[in-house]
């Protein structure tokens, strides 16, 4: 088990990593994510044993790491994939996966789990952006790390091969079954391949949890707003049960909130019809997205809503409709902001 107790960081006076808490099982994903500087890449450099670490403990299996005891990257068995592929241009596949490994036939497990054994005589320059990070993992994962650091390893490939790579990656991970740490910048794919996210909001992990806890009940505002399209509507919460202008659902309260509170609404938890006679809702403007429209309503308390609809379903900004609570599953109640 990877763990990171207590985990601070400082650089200089300014302390970029505060009060860390992570554990990892054996063959477990955490994807990490939170805005630009927030210290995704300072905890992976520390975790590495690039730089040294302020407080707390780093351990895994027979080492240990605090600030008195600084544990060298090789002692620590970590592997790491970056988003520039780091390849050594001049030598090919093959000799990339093997470089400094003794047992090469971990070369060629890899290279045929990835699909990349008939490139074995290519150099870099030849490949793909997918193609060079399928090399970057095998070469990674042949060396038998004990746990895996990845920093965006997809935020240089085009869209619709993200897709694809992200979940031969996870394949992979959970195949040669060691922990591994995945920033990304990318909601989606936190949400969508790691067994738990992790969102950092200025250096303080502000929730840990499976991606179904965090997107659905979110411990705080930050978090809601940083996993996607995030309205927050005045209701009343009674009982488990949160009354608003625009219907009732079931609510879970997040820290105790009660009474007067605001319910955190996903755009697809919401209706929109237009041509009502029950309008109470003005459209303010719409995103087409293909499949869907995204729509922001204003209604007639005052809030604005985002609500995602059937892309045949066309509004135009200005025209009156209906905007309705139509989830039936629990929505998390937030208190007031002060
Ligand atoms: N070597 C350094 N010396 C001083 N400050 C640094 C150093 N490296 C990073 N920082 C600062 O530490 C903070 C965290 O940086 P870090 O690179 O970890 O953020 P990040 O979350 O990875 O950002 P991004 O998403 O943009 O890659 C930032 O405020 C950054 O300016």
């Amino acid at each position: 088990m990877l763990k990171v107790s207590n985990l601070c960081v400082n650089y200089g006076a300014t302390r970029v990593v505060d009060n860390l808490n992570i554990e990892l099982d054996h063959d477990e994903i955490l994807m990490l994510v939170g805005p630009t500087g927030c210290g995704k890449t300072t905890i992976l450099q520390a975790l590495a044993g690039l730089i040294p670490i302020s407080d707390g403990a780093i351990e895994l299996g027979r080492w240990r790491a605090t600030p008195q005891k600084m544990v060298p990257p090789e002692k620590r068995h970590v592997g790491m994939v970056f988003q520039d592929f780091a390849l050594f241009p001049h030598m090919t596949v093959a000799d990339n996966v093997c470089f400094r490994l003794k047992d090469t036939s971990l070369a060629d497990h890899w290279l045929e789990l990835l699909g990349m054994e008939q490139f074995r005589d290519a150099k870099p320059g030849q490949l793909s952006g997918g193609q060079k990070q399928r090399v970057a993992l095998a070469r990674t994962l042949a060396h038998e790390p004990a746990f895996v650091l990845l920093d965006e390893p997809l935020s240089n490939l085009d869209a619709a091969l993200k897709d694809s790579l992200r979940w031969e990656i996870r394949g992979a991970l959970k195949e040669a079954g060691v922990p591994a740490i995945w920033v990304t910048h990318d909601q989606e794919e936190a949400l969508s391949v790691g067994d738990r996210v992790g969102i950092l909001n200025k250096g303080v992990l502000d929730q840990i949890d499976t991606p179904e806890t965090c997107y659905a009940t979110p411990a705080s505002r930050f978090v809601a707003r940083f996993l996607g399209e995030a309205s927050f509507l005045p209701a009343v919460l009674h009982d488990g049960n949160a009354k608003t202008d625009i219907g009732e659902v079931p609510g879970t309260p997040v820290n105790g909130a009660s009474g007067a509170v605001d319910i955190l609404v996903r755009p697809d938890d919401l209706s929109l019809v237009s041509h009502s006679d029950a309008a109470n809702s003005t459209v303010d403007w719409e995103r087409y997205e293909g499949e869907s429209r995204l729509y922001a309503v204003t209604l007639d308390n005052g809030t604005q809503m985002k609500v995602r609809v059937s892309h045949e379903n066309a509004l135009q900004p200005g025209e009156r409709a209906k905007l309705e609570l139509t989830t039936t599953h629990p929505l998390a109640a937030f208190a007031k902001e002060a």
